[in-house]
């Protein structure tokens, strides 16, 4: 069964404590948190203070996307808060070995996204290490873009990068542009996690959303 881990961006940002509730009592199985640093995005949303507030509010796992310049700059902050997933972009560091290691070593499951244009064969030596994959299926930075149909291969040679790599800890989540259409399309490929922001929090019934996007 895939998981569905709604992206905080799309909810009411002045009733957050309430929004993050009613996500959690809907069912979902994350909180995806998406931190936006106005750099390597043309957007800015919110950091650290903001979410370690929302830590005592939910018992709901952290998805945390970081689509920032500098990700080694915040992992011991967002190790400190309790995340389960700190996921940087392939497309921001050179490093991405030595980050991977130093988010383990805080004790959180490394990921590492990917926009649109950047090659799932980037990942290739550095696979058997992660415990994520994320396929952005938009360009990042912004909610309720339109769905990039190519996102579909990608999940798929994912999946086959962790099979070839024997790494049964790794999974493939796919954001951006996720809703009724769209779901069944990245089910099919074989993501493990879906995202969906505005499909969720946009939605009259929530709790029927996620049922439905999980298929
Ligand atoms: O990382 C993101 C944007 O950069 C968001 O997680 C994503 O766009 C979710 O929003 P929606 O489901 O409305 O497309
Ligand atoms: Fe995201």
């Amino acid at each position: 069964m895939v998981k569905i881990a709604p992206s905080m961006l799309s909810a009411d940002f002045a009733r957050l404590q309430e929004e993050i509730k009613n996500i959690e009592l809907s069912g979902a199985d994350l909180l995806h948190i998406d931190i936006m640093d106005g750099h390597f995005v043309p957007n800015l949303t919110f950091g650290a203070p903001v979410i370690k507030s929302l830590r005592k509010h939910t018992a709901l796992p952290f998805d945390v996307h970081l689509m920032v310049t500098n990700p080694a700059d915040y992992v011991k902050a967002f190790a400190d808060i309790g995340t389960e997933y700190f996921t940087f972009h392939a497309e921001a560091t050179p490093h991405m070995h030595r980050l991977v290691q130093e988010i383990k070593s805080y004790g959180m499951k490394a990921g590492v996204s990917l926009n649109p244009s950047t090659p799932v064969a980037m990942l290739e030596d550095i696979a058997a290490d992660l415990d994520m994959i994320l396929i952005m299926s938009v360009n990042p930075g912004f909610g309720g873009q339109s769905f990039i149909p190519h996102a579909v291969r990608k999940i798929k040679k994912a999946k086959a990068l962790f099979d070839y790599y024997e790494n049964s800890n790794g999974v493939v989540e796919v954001d951006g542009g996720v809703n009724l259409e769209t779901a069944p399309l990245v089910r099919e490929a074989g993501a493990d996690i879906l995202v969906a922001g505005s499909a969720v929090f946009g939605a009259p019934d929530r709790a029927e959303m996620i049922r439905s996007l999980r298929g």
